[in-house]
């Protein structure tokens, strides 16, 4: 069976706050947490950050924080830098992105690689739009405009799925990305209080069940200052569907070593590929 996944290699999934009004002190904050990282643990590969991580997580907010994706925007050049400077694959979370032809505002993963070369965006495609009596309404559509594709890049390692959030409740993304050859579905997120401790660990650990992958999710750690109180609990869930890495809620780098032999091994005790029914579900997609 050949390997999704080249050999085995360290990601560190950086929970901190990084909601503050102040965009160049999120962005500061994240510089020191991600040298720490690889001052404590320097053959870490992959480096990923959380949703909205140097912006307030608000629809009354995106549009002011917008930034138009490009080697200039203030986000993409300061991690464009960290990712070269610590010889990083960087999943540098999202930040809020204006499309000036159609003046659309996205909620956007940013990948970059090892040279701080920007190598993939993933615009969050299922938008967070939800009205739990008693727990909490969210409307990102006010704001925001959905993306179109699933996005799966290549690394040094291997292939990587991207989705954002809300994204990881459609199995449908996950699904593509590992058909693709991905190793690893990366989810820079921010459940919250209401949604985080009802279906956060069962829906990292049903992607990786799915499809016998790593799933990372990245969340901010709470803040109860803010209007948005995330859940926290970055974790690592390996393709057996064990959570192998996870925070609390507090601010926190959580490193975990993912290994091919852990996809290999499973893939073949439990060969779901060759087992595949395309005859049966080809109306999945209608
Ligand atoms: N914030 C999100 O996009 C998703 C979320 O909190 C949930 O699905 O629950």
């Amino acid at each position: 069976m050949s390997k999704v996944l080249s050999q085995k290699i360290k990601i560190a999934l950086i929970q901190f706050r990084g909601s503050s009004p102040d965009k160049q002190a999120n962005l500061n904050r994240a510089a020191q947490f991600i040298d720490k990282a690889m001052t404590q643990q320097p053959d870490t590969k992959i480096v990923v950050l959380p949703e909205c991580f140097n912006s307030p997580y608000a629809v009354t907010k995106f549009r002011e924080y917008a930034e138009e994706i490009g080697p200039l925007a203030t986000s993409v050049s300061f991690l464009s830098q960290l990712a070269s400077k610590y010889k990083i694959t960087l999943v540098g979370g999202t930040i809020p992105e204006i499309d000036p032809k159609t003046d659309k505002i996205y909620n956007t993963a940013v990948v970059f690689d090892t040279n701080g070369k920007l190598v993939g965006t993933h615009r969050k495609t299922h938008l967070f739009d939800v009205d739990i009596p008693n727990g909490i309404t969210f409307k990102e559509s006010t704001t925001l405009s959905p993306g179109e594709k699933a996005t799966t890049l290549k690394t040094p390692y291997g292939k990587i799925g991207v989705g954002v959030c809300y994204d990881m409740r459609f199995p449908e993304l996950s699904m593509i990305s590992a058909r693709n050859g991905a190793f690893a579905m990366i989810f820079p997120s921010a459940f919250n209080t209401v949604t985080g401790p009802m279906h956060w660990h069962l829906l990292a650990r049903a992607r990786s069940v799915d499809n016998q992958i790593y799933t990372v999710l990245c969340s901010p750690a709470r803040d109860m200052d803010s209007s948005y109180h995330a859940y926290g609990h970055s974790l690592v869930c390996d393709p057996r569907g064990n959570i192998i890495a996870e925070a609390g809620d507090g601010e926190e780098i959580v490193f975990a070593e993912l290994d091919p032999a852990e996809i290999s091994d499973f893939r073949a005790a439990v060969p779901l590929i060759k087992q595949r029914r395309f005859d049966v579900y080809k109306d999945v997609s209608k």
